[in-house]
């Protein structure tokens, strides 16, 4: 009896991927909600937006650990770049906000 016809090896392994899509959707809400009050933070004493120091060692932590999970550094990376262009983007409205509430 063979374990298993290709369409359920499909089925099944389509569910685990649903389950990890729901993880990560779970995991950027919670990385977006620290963000968004680190943004506020920094607008209401006046801190820049960006650190590009502290992207740069969270850039190279990160290419290490994909490395040992076996996931390609540079998918890594460009994963980090483009989340983090987000979240400047939310930093730079807060100041903006911050700075309109203050006129
Ligand atoms: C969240 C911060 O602001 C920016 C966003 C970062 C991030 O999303 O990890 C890291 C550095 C900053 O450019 C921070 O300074 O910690």
């Amino acid at each position: 009896m063979s374990e298993s016809t290709p369409q359920q090896r499909l089925e099944r392994l389509r569910s685990s991927i649903d389950n990890i899509d729901a993880a990560l959707v779970h995991m950027l809400a919670e990385r977006f909600r620290c963000t968004q009050e680190v943004g506020i933070l920094k607008a209401e004493n006046e801190m820049p937006a960006s650190d590009p120091s502290r992207e740069a060692r969270q850039i190279a932590r990160l290419r290490s650990l994909a490395e040992d999970a076996h996931l390609d550094p540079e998918f890594a990376e460009k994963w980090f770049n483009f989340v983090v262009a987000e979240v400047i983007r939310h930093h730079t409205e807060a100041a903006a906000t911050v700075v309109d509430g203050e006129e």
